[in-house]
Parts: C-alpha cells; structure tokens; sequence
C-alpha cells in the first residue's frame, strides 16, 4: 500500500514536535489530540509551510524533504483546507475557484503530476459538483453561510487537483447545524475520492464518521497511530473518542422493518437491528458500538429485550477506568469489538482468551 513516511522535529521555547511515522497514502488519516498537542503543526510540516530543523517526508516513495531535498509548498500537489476559507471579497466563487487554480499551476507540474501517478484529474467541475455548489458560482463570498463558504474553500482546495488534501479542523468555526450540513459532503469526499486526506481534528464525531486511520497526538508525540478500529479497541492505551470505550464498525444498511421503525445492518458478516435513521437499503454506514453497551453471556439467551446477540470470542481482557471493571477485546466474525464487564461478573462467567461468549450489543449509533 503506498505510504506516507514522515519524520520531523521541531524546537520551539515550551514545545517539542518528534515523531517518525508511517501512514497510509490513502483514505482518510485524523490527526487527533487535545489542543496544543501539535496536530497543525504536524500539518504544516507536511504541507512545506513549516521547515522543521530536522525532517524527513516522502509520499509514495517521492522525498518531499529531507537533508539535502525541500520541495516548496507551492511545488507541492497538495490542496489545503483551513479553518475558515478566506476568499477575496471582490471574486465571485468561481472567480475565486479559478484564481486558486491558476495559482496552483507552476511550470512543469504537469509532469510532476503524470500518469505514472495513476491519479485520475479531478477538475473545476467535478469539485463543484461534489461539493454542491453549483448554484452559489456567481455569489460574491458576503452572500455565503459560514458552511457553504466552507464548501467552497474545499472545492477550491480540489479544484488544484492534488495529490493530497489536508485539512486543518474544516468545521471547527461553524456551528452545530451547519457541520451537520457539511458532514454529508465529507463524507462524500471520503467515499469518492482517491487521494490521500489528512484531517485534523479534536472532534470524536467527526473522527468516528471519517477517518480510517488514526494518529493520536500528545504533547508534540504520536501516542498510537494504526487503523480506527484497531486503535479505538487496544488495551493497553485508553485511545477514547469522547468520554466511552467502543469501536467504530463499517457497515451497509440491508432491510428496513417500517412497522417497528428498525433498520437491519449488515455489519461484521452478522446482523444488527438499528433505530430508522431514514439511512437508504445499500447505504454506506458506520456504527459506533460503546462498549457499555455490549454485555457478555456463555449461552445464548432468548429471552432477553436485546435484539441483537451475536457470537463471539474472547481475545483479551484490560483493565478500565475503575477497579471494579474490566474491558474485553473480542472478535465478532472477524471485526473486534469492546465489552464492559465488572470484575466479578468476569470472574464468574470465566472468561479468558479464546473462550466462546455471546455478546449482547444493547445499543448501535449509527454515525
Ligand atoms: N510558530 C510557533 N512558534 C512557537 N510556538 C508555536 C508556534 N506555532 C505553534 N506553537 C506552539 O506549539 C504547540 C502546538 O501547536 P499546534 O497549533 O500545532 O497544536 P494543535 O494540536 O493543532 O492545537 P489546536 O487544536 O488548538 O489547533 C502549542 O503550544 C503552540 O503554542
């Protein structure tokens, strides 16, 4: 798979970014950590706009930097999205879509860019379709929400057709309502595209809808990083998106049951009964499964409210936020989800590693 290899180090009076990392040139990779813990300058490092003293990155196998190689940002095929887009007030959005375009074409990067890549072109048209804002072209930005203006400022980081998208906390200044109205394209950025996005973000949400691999930054380091799921389930780190344990599952919405409002979810080669969301039969969804919520029985049980009751096999136990519970790792038909236990029930249920149980899920968010 082609990979990103970065290795940088800055020094700055109170602050220290060191890491050297491997990650996915593909799909979506959430910078994710508290405030200040150095995720845009992570971000920055990547994007040529900070030198670190000491660094070295290269993208698929094409050295970006390192002792003796600087590609500048603007030789870099990347799109950049901020936190809020700045537009020219004077441009309407397709003057300002095409402003950025003709900014971003230096000499020669056509070639850069050639079709030993195997990237596809993405053009002008394509980022406004996929963005929706085919009706706002001849707006000047006053005349945009927050989120449509938004929407723009990643059409025209698209519009560059890069190689990379970087995002630094895209929804961070808008409101509820408006992220809600963005999600749904990012998503679709998500699905669609076959670039590389790198996604800052301190949001669980956001993370737990978008990304398929995560970093996990504290104090200028890499805590975790590695796929979501696989991540979100370890034992030996409380990687917790928001306050809970739990897992982030793929899952492809099979049949609706309109008399209970219920949503069946093809999900981990089982079958999970879901609230009616009014998600489409065969849409893409992700399921967010707490770990409170799954209870662990050795037989299974017929009587019990909880629809959903799936085999499963114990992998390991860990231990949680208090001394009376444990955590277990499990694996449901191949994908890996957490259950919350007491310590005593763990005892008298026997579990260990290996063991057959069955888990009992209460409850799937459908994201
Ligand atoms: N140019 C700079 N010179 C010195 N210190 C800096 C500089 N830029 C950022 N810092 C410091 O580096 C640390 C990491 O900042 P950074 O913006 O990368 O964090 P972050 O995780 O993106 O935070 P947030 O989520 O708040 O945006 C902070 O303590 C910040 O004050």
């Amino acid at each position: 798979m082609p990979q990103i290899e970065a290795r940088f180090r800055v020094d700055w009076p109170g602050f220290t970014l060191a890491l050297d990392e491997r990650f996915p040139a593909r799909g979506v990779t959430a910078l994710f950590g508290h405030s200040g813990s150095g995720k845009t300058t992570l971000l920055r490092c990547i994007a040529g706009l900070e030198r670190a003293a000491q660094g070295y990155l290269s993208v698929d196998g094409e050295v970006w930097q390192d002792a003796k190689t600087w590609v500048p940002t603007h030789r870099r095929p990347i799109g950049y999205v901020f936190q809020e887009a700045s537009l020219f007030p004077h441009l309407t959005v397709l003057g300002n879509l095409r402003y950025g375009q003709r900014r971003s074409q230096p000499k020669g990067r056509a070639k850069e860019q050639g079709p030993e890549t195997g990237q596809a072109t993405f053009s002008l048209e394509q980022a406004i379709e996929l963005l929706g804002i085919g009706h706002l072209l001849a707006r000047r930005p006053a005349a945009l929400s927050g989120g449509e203006r938004q929407r723009v400022g990643m059409a025209r980081a698209l519009a560059v057709d890069p190689r990379m998208l970087l995002m630094d906390e895209p929804l961070a200044a808008l409101d509820l309502k408006r992220k809600q109205e963005i999600l749904p394209y990012l998503e679709r950025l998500h699905d669609e595209l076959d670039i590389p996005v790198i996604y800052v973000s301190h949001s669980p949400d956001e993370v737990a809808r978008l990304a398929d691999h995560i970093l996990v930054m504290d104090a200028g380091r890499v805590l975790a990083s590695g796929p979501l799921n696989e991540t979100l389930s370890r034992l030996d780190l409380p990687i917790r998106l928001g306050e809970d344990a739990g897992v982030v599952l793929d899952g492809r919405v099979a049949e609706r049951d309109a008399r209970w409002h219920l949503l069946r979810v093809a999900c981990c080669g089982a079958s999970l009964w879901t609230r009616d969301t009014g998600a489409e039969i065969g849409a893409h969804v992700r399921l967010r499964i707490l770990a409170r919520d799954v209870s662990l029985t050795r037989e299974p049980s017929h009587e019990s409210s909880i629809q959903n009751t799936l085999p499963a096999k114990v992998l390991s136990l860990g231990d949680d936020s208090h001394p009376a519970l444990r955590l277990v790792k499990l694996e449901v038909s191949g994908s890996t989800v957490l259950a919350r236990v007491t310590r005593r029930s763990a005892e008298l249920l026997g579990l260990e590693p290996e063991q057959s149980v069955y888990a009992q899920i209460k409850a799937v968010a459908l994201l």
